[in-house]
Formats: C-alpha cells, sequence, structure tokens
C-alpha cells in the first residue's frame, strides 16, 4: 500500500524534475512499460533505459522506491535543494501576497546536509507479501499496482540501494518460511490467507527485531500457536537462525495496520526493545514506536533542531537557560526533547501512542534525565488545555513540533499561535508541500478572528533541509518560525 501511494505524486514529480535535470541527452525511462526478460546487472554500469527498451522489475521497482538512484549523490542533493527552494518559495509567496515565483524567498534556506551514510541506511523496513513475477503467491517484497486492477506484482527489494543487508536476509528467509508453511498469503483481506507483512529493525550495532503481520481469519487460537511455534523454530533452529534475530514479535491483525493497543504485539521470542544511540544518548524502541529511518543522518537532525531551539548555548559555555521551557509535540520515544534537555530547564511532551510514551520516559530515566514530562494523548486534545495551565510569567517558551504527515490539527496551532509566550517555534517535517504547508500559512497569517487565529503572526526565518533519505526524492526540512 505504502509503495503505491509512494508511487503517485512525488514520484511524478521526481520524473518531471529528473528530466529536466539530466536533459542534456540522457534519457529517462518512463513508468509502465512491460516487464522484461532482462536479469539485473548487479555493479555493471548505471545506464538508464531508452523509453523504448523494455525495463527489468527490479529497474522498475528502484525507479519506485528510490527514484534518484542513477544519479551522484551531489546531483541528487543540487536537486533536493531546488525542490525544497520551491516549495517553500511557496510560503514566501504566500506571505507576500505574491503569487510563488522560484527564487523568490524572504528567508534563507542552507544547503541541505547531507547523510553520513547513503547505501544500506534504514533500520527500519516493510515487506509485503503478494504475486511475483513468476505467479508465486508466496513472494515477499515490495509490491507494484493495484488490488483494483488487478495487477500486483510483488518484486524482491534485494538490489535496492537504501536497503541494509540484513533487512534483505530477514525478508528471503521470511519468503522462504512461508514456502514451507501449509498456511496461504493473506492476499487481499476478503480473499483470505493468513501470511501478510514483515517488518525489520536494527540498530547501529546490528541488533535485529523482526515483526510478522498474520491475519487469523476463522483460526482457533491453538491453531493459530502451532505456525507462531513453527515460525520461532525456523528463526531459532531453522534455516532462518542465519538472520541471528534478536526479537521476534507476532501480530494478529485483520485491518491494515493496528496498534498495539488494537492487537498486542506478541514477543515469540528475544528481546522487547531494540535500542539505539544518537548524540551519546540511548534510546530504547517498542515494536510500535516511531523513530527516525536513518541513525546517522538523525544525529545531523536532532543537533539542528537542538541549536535552532536553543542557539548561543556553546558561546554560553552550554549553560541551561533559566527559566526555559521546551514542548516536544509529537515526541515519539522522546529523542529530540531528551537531546535539548541539557539546556533548558523543563521538557514537556506530548505523543499519541502509548508504547512510544513508556520508551519516552524510560529513556529520561535511561539517560539520567530529570526535567522531562511525557504526556500520552492526541495533541489536538492535550495541548490547549496544557497551555492554559502553565504559568509563563519570565519564562521562556520554545516550542518543537514533528507531526506525521497529516501535519498539526488546527486546535494545536490555534494554541501555538494564540499563546504569546512563545517567541519560537520550530517546525520538522518530511513533506512541508502537504498539510504541514497549511500549518506554515496558519502560523504566519494576519490575525484572523474568524479562524480563532488572533495571536501575533510568526515568520519563517531560516530553512535546514537535512538528507535522510539517500536515493529518494524525500528530505527532512527544519523550519525556524519567529515572532
Ligand atoms: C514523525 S514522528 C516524530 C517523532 C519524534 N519527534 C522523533 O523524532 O522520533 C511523528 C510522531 O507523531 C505522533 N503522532 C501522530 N499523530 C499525533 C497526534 N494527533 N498527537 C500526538 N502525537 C501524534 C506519531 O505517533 C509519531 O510518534
Amino acid at each position: 500500500m505504502a509503495l503505491v501511494a509512494a508511487r503517485s505524486k512525488s514520484v511524478i514529480f521526481v520524473k518531471r524534475d529528473l528530466l529536466r535535470f539530466l536533459a542534456n541527452g540522457t534519457i529517462v525511462t518512463e513508468q509502465g512499460n512491460p516487464p522484461s526478460k532482462k536479469r539485473w546487472r548487479k555493479g555493471k554500469e548505471k545506464k538508464p533505459p531508452s523509453c523504448t527498451d523494455d525495463v527489468s522489475w527490479e529497474e522498475r521497482l528502484a525507479d519506485v522506491v528510490t527514484p534518484l538512484w542513477r544519479l551522484s549523490y551531489d546531483k541528487q542533493l543540487e536537486l533536493k535543494q531546488q525542490n525544497q527552494e520551491k516549495i517553500l518559495s511557496q510560503l514566501s509567496g504566500h506571505l507576500s501576497g505574491d503569487s510563488p515565483v522560484r527564487d523568490k524567498l524572504s528567508f534563507p534556506v542552507l544547503p541541505v546536509l547531507p547523510s553520513p551514510v547513503r547505501d544500506g541506511y534504514r533500520n527500519k523496513s516493510t515487506f509485503s507479501v503478494n504475486r511475483g513475477v513468476d505467479g508465486n503467491p508466496k513472494t515477499v517484497g515490495f509490491y507494484m499496482g493495484t488490488g483494483r486492477k488487478g495487477n500486483i506484482v510483488c518484486v524482491s527489494g534485494d538490489h535496492l540501494l537504501n536497503m541494509p543487508q540484513k533487512h534483505k536476509l530477514v525478508a528471503r528467509c521470511y519468503q522462504d518460511f512461508i514456502r514451507l508453511s501449509s498456511l496461504e498469503p493473506c492476499l487481499l483481506f476478503h480473499t483470505g490467507g493468513h501470511w501478510r507483512e514483515i517488518t525489520v529493525r536494527t540498530n547501529k550495532e546490528g541488533c535485529t527485531m523482526a515483526i510478522v503481520y498474520f491475519h487469523p481469519q476463522s483460526l482457533t487460537p491453538a491453531e493459530v500457536a502451532v505456525h507462531k511455534a513453527e515460525l520461532v523454530d525456523y528463526f531459532t533452529q531453522g534455516p532462518g537462525s542465519v538472520c541471528q534475530l534478536d526479537s521476534l514479535y507476532f501480530q494478529e491483525s485483520s485491518m491494515t495496520r493496528c496498534t498495539h493497543e488494537q492487537s498486542p504485539y506478541q514477543l515469540l521470542y528475544g528481546q522487547p526493545h531494540i535500542y539505539e544511540e544518537i548524540l551519546d544518548f540511548k534510546f530504547r524502541i517498542s515494536a510500535d514506536a516511531f523513530f527516525q529511518v536513518n541513525q546517522a543522518a538523525a544525529e545531523v537532525l536532532y543537533a539542528t533542531v537542538r541549536d535552532l531551539c536553543v542557539p548561543n548555548t556553546e558561546e554560553d559555555g552550554g549553560q541551561t537557560k533559566a527559566g526555559s521551557t521546551l514542548l516536544d509535540v509529537c515526541c515519539g520515544t522522546g529523542a529530540m526533547g531528551i537531546t535539548i534537555s541539557p539546556r533548558v530547564d523543563k521538557i514537556i511532551g506530548i505523543e499519541l501512542i502509548e508504547q512510544a510514551v513508556e520508551d519516552a520516559k524510560h529513556n529520561a530515566a535511561l539517560n539520567n534525565v530529570l526535567n522531562c514530562e511525557f504526556i500520552s494523548g492526541k495533541a489536538e486534545a492535550v495541548l490547549p488545555g496544557l497551555i492554559s495551565q502553565l504559568s509563563f510569567a519570565g519564562r521562556c517558551l520554545t516550542v518543537v513540533v514533528n507531526p506525521a504527515r497529516a501535519g498539526l490539527h488546527h486546535r494545536v496551532v490555534r494554541a501555538l499561535r494564540n499563546q504569546p509566550a512563545i517567541r519560537r517555534l520550530v517546525y520538522v517535517s518530511c513533506k512541508p508541500d502537504g498539510e504541514a504547508m497549511r500549518n506554515f500559512k496558519e502560523l504566519c497569517c494576519d490575525p484572523n478572528s474568524q479562524k480563532k487565529l488572533t495571536g501575533e503572526a510568526f515568520s519563517p526565518t531560516l530553512a535546514v533541509p537535512i538528507d535522510l533519505f539517500p536515493h529518494t526524492p524525500h528530505c527532512e526540512v527544519v523550519i525556524l518560525f519567529e515572532r
């Protein structure tokens, strides 16, 4: 599903830009060519096929998942820079009342900070199960096409540049396991079957967690238990032991995505958590919790966020800013707040996923950070009341927000905008041209009593793009708003 979605807008945009970018005689393939018998030529010259060439399924998949893979990393960064500037000039244009004009930026956009690791950087991958190119319905990889059109093809991700070897190995073993299993795969929910995706999480040290998703259909718990035992046996004693899994989870789910509360993540084997290090802080991550997918680039991101939230601290000799509070909205496992905690008096984090909040509390204690408090709930439900309860006399209130792609709920934007104690707001987004743009405009527009945006307007004063996703068109951007 995710892949099908990823294929839409951004891929089309990149195709167009790639064509423009490579205009000097290089032809970029079109999507939708028929499958080819040509095999993937690993290690050979990356020659882009012409529009008339047959294109292998592997190449087509790489063009969808990592559409910049043919470009040098410098060219990828150049393209991302242009894209970020184009998106952010929309905001400038909107604020000045002009139509958005390219290059007309009213605030600086720094050069994209590169990812320290370019290949195999992902620490989390989810592989689907579907019909392969050879028609085998027990194929583990990434699928293209849609169920509605009946043209789904699942292709192994072994050649994808952003995927680490360990994730590929676990996916291959899972495919081997389900091919041995007597149960059918669950290709479409309404047509039955059981084996669904597998998610693999790894950390810098190579620890590995696998989460298998399973549709129980009408199986009894005792029948499901037999297949869970086979799965454990395969990965601990059988051929899958080559993966050296540190944890094996199992989730029985009859929906596309279930939270732990809706259907618990069952630990079948090993350690309940995976740990990651960022800027010398250690973080526990639960099966269900969000964590940035590129650990090395996440360090660049968190250092940037910290410096924009609490600047000049180095010059102050690393002193805590007296009377300062930081609100970390959509805080996940607490990584942003905790990495900023030495520089402020108090951190308050808000997060929807309960397991992530538990992780955040644990992480504060794990790092001996005593000035953090984490609240579980929807930011739109928690924040308006919280902001009105806090006393700000003489206190400096800074906010960092890092919502999911859906952006911030308008009640959150309203509460932030209408609290005069907030002078600095740092917005972190992996999709600034989507719902986040609506948030930016509401933070910065003239006061509007109809929309209940009565507080003084913010202005964007600096943007720092950071490349967390080499070979893809995506980029994280950190925008500083001040007033
Ligand atoms: C992009 S992640 C950022 C997490 C964290 N800042 C980090 O760097 O790891 C977005 C987070 O927002 C949480 N979230 C989504 N909707 C939310 C809401 N309405 N209220 C609070 N948190 C929400 C998600 O569970 C997820 O942990």
